[in-house]
């Protein structure tokens, strides 16, 4: 499943990560914590990875990991029984291809056997995203067996963690065949069902080289924010912010996101509510995401996140291994445009997002966000 795609220099890693949004009531001071109404408002699970970490030390990220062999073998496939099975396993017709810019080679002759195992891709990268939402943050995404998926689902609740947790998830964390282990044991399956395609993110190409994902943004509602436990060596804190709090947290300097998610949290600042998250999902799931390679333009003073629509990004599959260079400052070159769709970088902690260009595939874009200049 896993398997590293290789193309020109780069080494691709295929990974899933989970946007984890959680009803949230608005107690006022001193009232109960009382369990949130559907129109009440949401926070994303915000995980800060440890500054040991090869890739973004210390950024705040969502939930999330490299596909494991072990998330495909087809030895899920008795477990899903008898409820579900290939080819679709309930999720549903299998979204549209959206044959976009960049293709990366296919995975390469050497994927060993039990990487083409039996289950399709969106069933293997949703488990991933379930395990390493386990393996880093505690929390358990598993639905039991006897219960198959309600018609018109709504919002899940994380399982009650079970006695005996905390050894199961060091065994899944020395081992990914473990988690399948744990769901036998449980009786459970990953509730692969609460899982919505959200988005698709590929590194762009950079001078400092390192590694490069090809990253599955999957979305998940839940009624009321479960317990999180940080794995206290991948990842070293978490965070139930709103799209609000996190945003102020980043340009406060309390922490760190990379662009992806700095776009994905002002993209969700465009929902009121869970429920009007929850329904999106729902409407938006026959649809397909657009999957996309930001290319980055160094510019005399910064960098620009280019993304598709952009008048400045270019289909062209030499940006795989190249970037986009000016000798203009960022403010000269934001003056000659107006097809915008890109993440300008004035500094680590300030950016700014500039979207004029109509979303694809009944999708959302953030709006366009430009901090105010006390922050420059
Ligand atoms: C400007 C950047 C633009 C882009 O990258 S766009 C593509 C998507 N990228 C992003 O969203 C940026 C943020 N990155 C992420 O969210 C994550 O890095 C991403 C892409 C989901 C991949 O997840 P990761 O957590 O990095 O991968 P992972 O969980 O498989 O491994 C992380 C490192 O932890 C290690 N690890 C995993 N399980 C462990 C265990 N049980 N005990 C100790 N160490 C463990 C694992 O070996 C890995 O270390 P290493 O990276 O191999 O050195
Ligand atoms: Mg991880």
């Amino acid at each position: 499943m896993s398997g590293v795609l290789r193309s020109g220099s780069s080494s691709w890693r295929r990974a899933a990560t989970l946007v984890l949004a959680a009803g949230w009531a608005h107690p006022g001071p001193g009232a109960p914590a009382l369990p949130p109404l559907p129109n009440e408002g949401f926070r994303l699970l915000l995980l800060q990875r440890s500054s040991q970490q090869g890739f973004m030390p210390g950024a705040h990220v969502f939930p999330g990991g490299v596909v494991d062999a072990a998330d495909g073998s087809d030895e899920w496939l008795r477990l899903f029984a008898p409820h579900h099975g290939p080819p679709r396993f309930g999720l549903g017709s299998p979204p549209p291809s959206r044959t976009t810019f960049p293709v990366l080679p296919a995975a390469g002759p050497d994927t060993a056997a039990e990487d083409r195992a039996g289950l399709p891709d969106d069933v293997a990268f949703r488990i991933c995203a379930i395990r390493e939402t386990f393996e880093e943050a505690g929390v358990l995404l598993l639905r039991p067996r006897a219960s198959p998926p309600p018609a018109a689902p709504e919002p899940g609740r994380a399982l009650p963690p079970p006695a005996g947790l905390a050894a199961w998830r060091a065994r899944v964390r020395r081992d990914p065949r473990d988690f399948l282990r744990l769901c036998a044991h449980l009786d459970c399956t990953p509730d692969i069902w609460a899982l919505h395609d959200w988005s698709v993110w590929l590194t762009p190409f950079s001078r400092r080289g390192g590694r490069r994902f090809d990253t599955t943004f999957f979305l998940c509602c839940l009624r009321d924010p479960p317990p999180v436990y940080p794995d206290l060596e991948e990842v070293v804190g978490s965070q139930w912010s709103s799209p609000l709090e996190a945003t102020e947290s980043f340009i406060s300097k309390e922490i760190w996101m990379a662009p992806p998610q700095f776009y994905e949290i002002r993209r969700l600042e465009n929902f009121a509510s869970l429920s009007d998250l929850h329904k999106f999902c729902l409407d938006h799931v026959l649809e397909g995401v657009e999957r996309w390679m930001p290319i980055l333009l160094l510019t005399a003073d910064g960098q620009i996140s280019l993304l598709p629509g952009d008048e400045l990004y270019l289909e062209d599959s030499n940006f795989l291994e190249n970037l986009l260079s000016t000798e203009k400052k960022t403010e000269e070159i934001m003056k000659e445009g107006k097809k915008f769709h890109r993440v300008v970088i004035y500094s680590r902690h300030v950016y700014s997002i500039h979207v004029t260009v109509q979303s694809k595939y009944k999708h959302v874009y953030p709006k366009t966000y430009v901090i105010n200049k006390s922050h420059l």
